[in-house]
């Protein structure tokens, strides 16, 4: 074909929308079917529908989660007066049970972006030609040309997998792969002590791997080192190797893999997962001309609002928050012009067992903050409801405001911390002030009562 005759071809296939949405993750969808009520809309999706969290994120190890909890409880059912025999897991059945979840998620989203009228859903990676004038983007995809005023980047981040020396020699999981195995790994070597090296890391073992984790900066790095102290010691219980080290080469070994670390010492496994971190995909959108952060992800208002106008970025890839939530939440806040992100108060958990909640401050962030702090914290052992259930592990704490009586934060590693961690979340966001919620009637025993009942104990934060 000659340069005149594909220029014209791709002249006929110009499609002109109302708005463009790039990426079908959290914000996108919702985004989109808002947006085409007004007007004629794309949604570009390159994968399936639903994104991280639904194909390869939050969903699919939470639901495998549950078969690794499973498994831990029946083989402590005698501490409970249940005697089970003894417990196997049948991980190629495990991972079928999650398959079979998703597939129905998937599917169900996908039926309701085709459902919604005005919404055309594009599949193929899209390139972005920004206008710095606003007036006319041009996302091309396999050769059609889209064209709108305004364009939405849901795109999302994906595994950072750095290059180390010897990665290129050995076969690398991440999470992807990992959640495609069919066989159980007899050793998975796990590199990062995250949420992602973290949640999998325990999971397998419980399956019946060997597992070690290559925690370079410990386990759960970026918490109260007590947390990472809990959580090691928990990790190491259950008989996971955690191994605080960086990691300095990689070569083949025996069918598997062997990491040398930087004390020199070495650990061989079968399989090999990096969990080092994300990466933006701003890099997929080809030269889009929109200003990016060091790390690729790009810069934007409290409304979303890029450095070209008519272009907004939402979910991970704006780099306001790494979650399901958050961008959930970005799509939310974009439909209503009177909202912005800034603000927000982010929530989160790593769902270990037992898992851990967070929002706000911890304690080096409020050393740091200035301000004059006070603190409460119990741990788990006398939280009645832990006691009564056994599930005695870990710490409730709690920063507040001495001055101002603002909740600052809150860290909760224990049973039901996922969801007790709301509890402050909700209070700080509404601007609660610490005695309302220190008063406030609790239900018995639950872990909640505990909110109340250790503001009732604040000391100065050494
Ligand atoms: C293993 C794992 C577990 C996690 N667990 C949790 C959890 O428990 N809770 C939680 O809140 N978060 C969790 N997360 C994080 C969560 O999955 C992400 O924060 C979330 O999915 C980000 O949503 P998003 O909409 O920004 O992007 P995504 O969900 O990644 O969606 C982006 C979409 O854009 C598409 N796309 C990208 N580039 C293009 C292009 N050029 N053209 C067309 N399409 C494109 C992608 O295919 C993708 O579908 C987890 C992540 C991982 C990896
Ligand atoms: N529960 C959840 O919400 C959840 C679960 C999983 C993932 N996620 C999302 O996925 C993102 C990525 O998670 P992650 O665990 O990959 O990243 P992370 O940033 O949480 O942890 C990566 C860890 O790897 C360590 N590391 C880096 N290079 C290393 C090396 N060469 N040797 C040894 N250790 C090394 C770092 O010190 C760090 O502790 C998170 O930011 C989060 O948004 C969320």
């Amino acid at each position: 074909m000659t340069a005149a005759a594909a220029e014209r071809t791709d002249a006929d296939t110009s499609t002109s929308y109302a708005a463009i949405v790039i990426g079908a993750g959290q914000a996108g969808p919702g985004v989109a079917a808002a947006l085409a009520a007004h007007g004629r809309v794309a949604l570009v999706e390159m994968e399936r529908v639903g994104g991280t969290c639904l194909n390869h994120g939050c969903k699919p190890t939470k639901a495998l989660r549950a078969s690794a909890v499973v498994a831990h409880q029946a083989r402590r059912a005698a501490e409970y007066g249940v005697h089970t025999g003894e417990v196997t897991v049948d991980f190629g059945f495990a991972i079928d049970r999650v398959h079979k979840i998703i597939e129905e998620e998937v599917d169900g989203l996908q039926d309701y972006i085709e459902g919604v009228e005005g919404l055309e859903l594009v599949h193929g990676r899209a390139t972005l030609t920004t206008d710095p004038s606003g007036a006319e983007h041009v996302v091309t995809v396999d050769g059609r040309r889209l064209t709108s005023s305004q364009v939405y980047l849901n795109v999302g981040a994906r595994a950072s997998v750095p290059p180390m020396p010897g990665l290129d020699t050995v076969d690398v999981l991440t999470e992807v792969e990992l959640l495609n195995l069919t066989a159980l790994p007899e050793h998975l070597v796990v590199i990062g002590g995250g949420y992602l090296g973290c949640e999998f890391g325990q999971m397998f073992r419980r399956f019946g791997s060997e597992v070690t984790i290559v925690a370079g900066s410990g386990i759960g790095g970026h918490e109260d080192p007590d947390i990472g102290e809990i959580l090691t010691r928990t990790f190491t219980d259950e008989g996971i190797r955690v191994v605080e080290q960086r990691t300095e080469r990689f070569a083949p070994a025996d069918g598997g893999v062997e990491v040398t670390l930087a004390d020199g010492s070495t650990v061989t496994g079968s399989h090999l997962l990096v969990a080092v971190g994300r990466r933006s995909n701003s890099d997929l959108l080809g030269e889009h001309g929109i200003e990016t952060d060091d790390h690729g992800f790009f810069v934007t208002d409290g409304r979303f609002q890029t450095s070209v106008p008519g272009v907004w970025a939402l979910g991970d890839v704006n780099g306001r928050g790494a979650w399901t939530h958050t961008s959930y939440q970005d799509g939310q806040i974009m439909m209503e012009p009177s909202r912005s992100v800034d603000g927000r108060v982010t929530t989160y958990a790593m769902f270990t067992d037992p898992p851990l909640g967070r929002v706000g401050m911890n304690d080096a962030q409020a050393r740091e903050s200035g301000r004059r702090v006070l603190k409460a914290e119990v741990p788990m052992a006398r939280v009645s409801r832990a006691r009564l259930e056994s599930e005695t592990t870990g710490v409730m704490r709690i920063l507040v405001d001495a001055d101002s009586e603002e909740v600052l934060g809150a860290t909760i590693l224990g049973l039901q911390a996922d969801d007790v961690i709301q509890v402050v979340g909700t209070a700080i966001q509404a601007g609660v002030r610490y005695p309302v919620l220190r008063d406030a009637l609790p239900i018995h025993p639950t872990v909640a009562e505990y909110i109340p009942s250790i503001l009732t104990s604040l000391q100065p934060l050494d």
